[in-house]
């Protein structure tokens, strides 16, 4: 059980997290207090829809915390770090959620010996499915890490990878929502151009997307295999896979997630 966890920074990811720590009960509203740049309204809502605290007031943010969540831009972390200096300890846990930024970068602008650990989860936290990778700074221990794998289990599942890892992780499970909701924003519109009601498509689409999940999950064939056992020679699935390599489906994924790896490394570098 954790004592007091601040978010430094309030937006979709931070939301995603206090939704699965509040309603799995991990913690009690008043354990959790959440902290942004200007925006009040902001604020309000959190307090208003989780219960939590909110406060403007950084330092007696940290004067309470065990856990100071870092949820803001990568772009703005220098700046939020250099803010919240004055006001950290060695007993703080710091847990970050930025893409690119690592943990030597976090540690050097800190300046002094804190425990670190970078974390790369996605906004399926909201409903406790995220799958978050975590991994560990120069002066974090291994108690440390089960601490935050304890706190991030209730968001989903945890994995603590090499850092050298993040990079690839963050495209293909931070980004990765994104590229299947786009998937899904394809298939809606394509089933309306075919003369599909929306009400009688969307949950054809969601219920195949799970079926598709629990076979992956539960079926000791691969991907392809399981493709293969779906396309009939001169079928329809075979008409759709052959437009799909016209226009080239698995480099553009591929492309999709080496870009996506290589902009999180940029955004570590920018820093
Ligand atoms: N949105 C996503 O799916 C995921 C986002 N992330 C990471 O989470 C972080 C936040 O992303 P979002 O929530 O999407 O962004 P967002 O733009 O929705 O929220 C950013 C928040 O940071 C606050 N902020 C900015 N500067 C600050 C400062 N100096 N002090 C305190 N608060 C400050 C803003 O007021 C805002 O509340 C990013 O670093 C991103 O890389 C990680 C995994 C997934
Ligand atoms: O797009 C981004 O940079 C963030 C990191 C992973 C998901 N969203």
């Amino acid at each position: 059980m954790q004592n007091k966890v601040v978010f430094i920074g309030a937006g979709s990811m931070a939301e995603a997290l206090i939704a699965g720590i509040i309603s799995t009960e991990y913690l009690d509203p008043e354990q959790v207090v959440a902290t942004n740049k200007t925006n009040q309204n902001r604020l309000d809502y959190l307090k208003d829809t989780y219960n939590i605290s909110v406060t403007q007031n950084k330092q007696e943010a940290l004067s309470q915390a065990d856990v100071v969540v870092l949820a803001m831009k990568p772009k703005d972390v220098e700046l939020a770090l250099k803010d919240l200096q004055p006001y950290l300890t060695r007993n703080h846990l710091i847990l970050s959620v930025l893409a690119g930024i690592t943990t030597n970068f976090m540690e050097k602008v800190i300046g002094f010996e804190i425990p670190v650990i970078r974390s790369m989860p996605n906004t399926s936290a909201m409903v406790g499915k995220s799958a978050t990778a975590i991994t560990k700074g120069s002066y974090a221990s291994e108690q440390h890490v089960e601490k935050v794998q304890s706190l991030l289990n209730t968001i989903g599942t945890t994995i603590v990878v090499k850092e050298e890892d993040m990079h690839a992780i963050t495209a293909l499970a931070g980004s990765g929502p994104a590229f299947y909701y786009y998937m899904v924003e394809s298939m809606e519109k394509a089933a309306e151009e075919v003369g599909l009601e929306s009400e009688i498509a969307k949950p054809l689409i969601m219920q195949t997307i799970a079926g598709v999940v629990e076979m992956l999950q539960s079926s000791s064939d691969s991907p392809s295999e399981l493709r293969r056992k779906i396309t009939s020679p001169g079928g329809t699935t075979q008409a759709g896979l052959e437009t799909l390599d016209n226009y080239h489906f698995q480099e553009a994924i591929m492309a999709c997630i080496k870009n996506a790896a290589t902009r999180s490394e940029e955004l570590g570098k920018q820093k």
